[in-house]
């Protein structure tokens, strides 16, 4: 089966900022989420993935059709929050429902109502009078529902608070359910990360620096404090500090440490942080 989302050679030239080629695929059943540091080109990214913006080359298929073809069918199955929603700013929380709810199909009255009670969201407040993270949260509560094959989401935990960090992260995983859905988001949280995340993207300078599995990424790196630093280098060493040793090859590590009788006082897995800090250096 095709992927859900094809990126090829993407790019996009936006005043002296260059933009890929960027290459991506997104399967069924999956979260990936864009990493990189401010200005890598994430937002872009997604803006190009809605055709918001025009590619200057390379092509962008949804569910097999081609973005900007023309025929914007597509839309209907996905469903994109911007870090910033322009023209909602007039609109109270209800009037804003009464005019995106009809638009969907598979619309969740329940899961909207769910939402604004347990985030307890003024439905009567115009959008622009509400604060940013209770504009986030009304943004949530009229993306969800809408139950669309693909959920792209800029930055969505960015203004939340800690308790209602912990409540998105239980509402996005309950909306993956079906296994038939994908959701596309960026986040700068290795909270959202470490809970959410089955791939990472990771973005440098507008450049795609690979698409990682986070569990197998998370296990290919160690740090390991041993009792002598061999002098020469030791299979998989990334870099080593007094008796410190960083490995991004563990087993290979493990290995040649035991051939030369030197004893591992103590290793641990790098953080997530650490290994995002390490690739994106
Ligand atoms: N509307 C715009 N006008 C001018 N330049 C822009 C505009 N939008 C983006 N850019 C440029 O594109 C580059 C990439 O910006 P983008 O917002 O895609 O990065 P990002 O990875 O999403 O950043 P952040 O993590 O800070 O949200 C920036 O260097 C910026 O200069």
């Amino acid at each position: 089966m095709p992927a859900w989302i094809e990126i090829k050679d993407a790019r996009k030239k936006v005043d002296d900022f260059q933009l890929g080629p960027v290459n991506l695929e997104i399967e069924a059943g999956t979260i990936t989420a864009l990493v990189g540091n401010n200005g890598s080109g994430k937002s872009t990214l997604l803006k190009l993935l809605m055709n918001l913006a025009s590619m200057d080359g390379g092509a962008i298929r949804i569910l097999g059709k081609p973005v900007d073809g023309g025929d914007e069918s597509w839309k209907r199955h996905i469903t994109f929050q911007p870090q910033k929603q322009v023209g909602w700013n007039a609109y109270t929380g209800n009037e804003l429902k009464n005019l995106i709810a009809p638009l969907y199909l598979k619309w969740d009255d329940k899961l909207f109502e769910h939402i604004i009670r347990l985030f307890d969201i003024p439905l009567d407040k115009r959008f622009g009078k509400l604060s940013p993270g209770m504009q986030q949260k009304l943004s949530l509560a009229l993306a969800l529902p809408r139950k669309t094959d693909i959920l792209i989401l800029d930055e969505p935990t960015a203004s939340l608070d800690i308790p209602s960090k912990k409540q998105f992260m239980d509402l996005l995983v309950d909306w993956m359910e079906p296994e038939d859905r994908a959701v596309v988001l960026t986040t700068h949280q290795a909270d959202d990360l470490r809970k959410l995340a089955d791939y990472l993207f990771l973005m440098q300078d507008g450049q795609g620096v690979g698409l990682y599995e986070k569990d197998r990424l998370v296990a290919s790196y160690r740090r390991y404090w041993l009792t002598e630093m061999p002098d020469g280098a030791v299979p998989g060493e990334l870099s080593r500090d007094g008796r410190q040793l960083i490995s991004e090859n563990p087993d290979a590590t493990e290995q040649f440490i035991v051939a030369q009788n030197i004893q591992v006082l103590d290793d641990q897995a790098l953080e997530l942080e650490d290994i995002i800090s390490l690739l994106l250096k």
